[in-house]
């Protein structure tokens, strides 16, 4: 690979078109790091870090992930000379956990990798797919005629499944009555570690209304309790906040704690890693999808990358940037038509920066040379 001269960190401020409510809270105003790495020879290769503000979702946020960063991983990477990406989550294996800030500065390295080789990011990830198949995450709306009503467009938009998430008083009465307004669509329930197994006799109620999987219902660091409910469910369960690691993925499907894996980038602390989790799936009979982190368009254009590869066999969150955004930070923005994106042919992650936009949500910056 092509020596990085210079990684630079942009901080940038964007609020969603519509506040965002899940079981641990609701946000609007999104901060974030786009990360950008330069070589020698004028290409640019961009990440995105996917921490929010507070540590809701997982340990890390915005504030973690620039320490991390500057103090931490960017001088791994100044000290070291990467010959492929793969030798980014290598060189960060001393460093603990901090996956989303190892995946951000990673996520660069890959981009620039694959436009050092006039390749798309995902024809070098050994992605098969010229289009994907999409779906929608709605958060937890104010009434239930509300969220019925917004499944009814998402439907009409074409998008191929609908999540909902759900929490302990808006979970099994919201769902039958989507499922009985809607009796064939593909939906989902994402609960966020909101019940425990003392709720185990509610949570079978949810058998009886054909949802495609429930999606980490259980505490975010478990896998033995997942293991125990999953023997009393028919609906397959999803894990998404207790997978970290290829590691914890073979452990939960040794377990029997989930058939399905929502695979986050962020989350497991690279596209590298995510592709390990992704094979190990494959070989195993566990279907993976590409979860969402409410990124913008380098971020979005990344998780489309991922998806391409053949074992994501069920739509992910990767909706399009309008779902998001009022304007994105890349041209063309992302567009899902009939819940299909069409993977982008230009090298790397196949879009180019707005960089008119970028500078409007840019709020800080810090620039290292290499
Ligand atoms: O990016 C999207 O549209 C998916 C958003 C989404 O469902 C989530 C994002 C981040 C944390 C959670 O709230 C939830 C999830 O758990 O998947
Ligand atoms: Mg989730």
């Amino acid at each position: 690979m092509i020596p990085i001269k210079q990684m630079k960190l942009h901080k940038l401020k964007m609020q969603l078109k519509d506040p965002f409510t899940t079981s641990f809270g609701t946000m609007q105003d999104r901060e974030f790091f786009i990360t950008e790495a330069v070589d020698d020879r004028g290409n640019r290769g961009f990440g995105e870090s996917v921490a929010f503000i507070n540590p809701g979702y997982t340990e890390e946020t915005v504030e973690t992930n620039l320490h991390m960063m500057r103090d931490f991983l960017i001088p791994i990477l100044q000290k070291n000379m990467i010959v492929h990406p793969d030798d980014v989550s290598a060189l960060f294996q001393p460093i603990r956990r901090n996956n989303m800030a190892k995946s951000a500065l990673e996520g660069a390295v890959w981009d620039l990798y694959a436009k050092q080789n006039n390749m798309t990011l995902a024809a070098a990830l050994g992605g098969e797919k010229t289009e994907i198949d999409v779906g929608i995450s709605l958060g937890i709306q104010p009434s239930i005629q509300k969220l019925i009503d917004t499944v009814g467009r998402y439907i009409a938009a074409g998008y191929k499944r609908i999540k909902v998430k759900i929490k302990p008083g808006w979970d099994v009465e919201v769902l039958r009555q989507i499922r009985e307004k809607f009796p064939e669509v593909p939906i989902m329930a994402d609960a966020n570690s909101s019940y425990t197994l003392a709720d185990l006799e509610h949570l079978k109620q949810l058998d009886d209304l054909d949802l495609m999987m429930i999606e980490q219902p259980l505490a975010h660091d478990d896998i033995i309790d997942h293991a125990t409910l999953q023997k009393t469910l028919r609906t397959p369960i999803c894990l998404d906040e207790s997978i970290h690691s290829l590691e914890d993925t073979r452990k939960a499907v040794e377990l029997g704690s989930c058939r399905i894996i929502n695979i986050k980038i962020g989350r497991v602390g690279g596209l590298s890693e995510a592709r390990r989790i992704h094979d190990y799936c494959r070989d195993h009979g566990v279907d993976v999808w590409c979860g969402g982190m409410l990124e913008a368009g380098v971020g979005r254009a990344h998780n489309i990358a991922l998806t391409t590869l053949g074992g994501f066999t069920l739509p992910g969150d990767t909706a399009g940037s309008s779902r998001y955004w009022e304007k994105d930070i890349i041209t063309p923005e992302v567009i899902a038509e009939n819940g299909v994106i069409r993977v982008p042919e230009k090298p790397g992650i196949g879009y180019e920066i707005d960089e008119r936009a970028l500078k409007q949500f840019t709020v800080d910056e810090h620039v290292f040379d290499f």
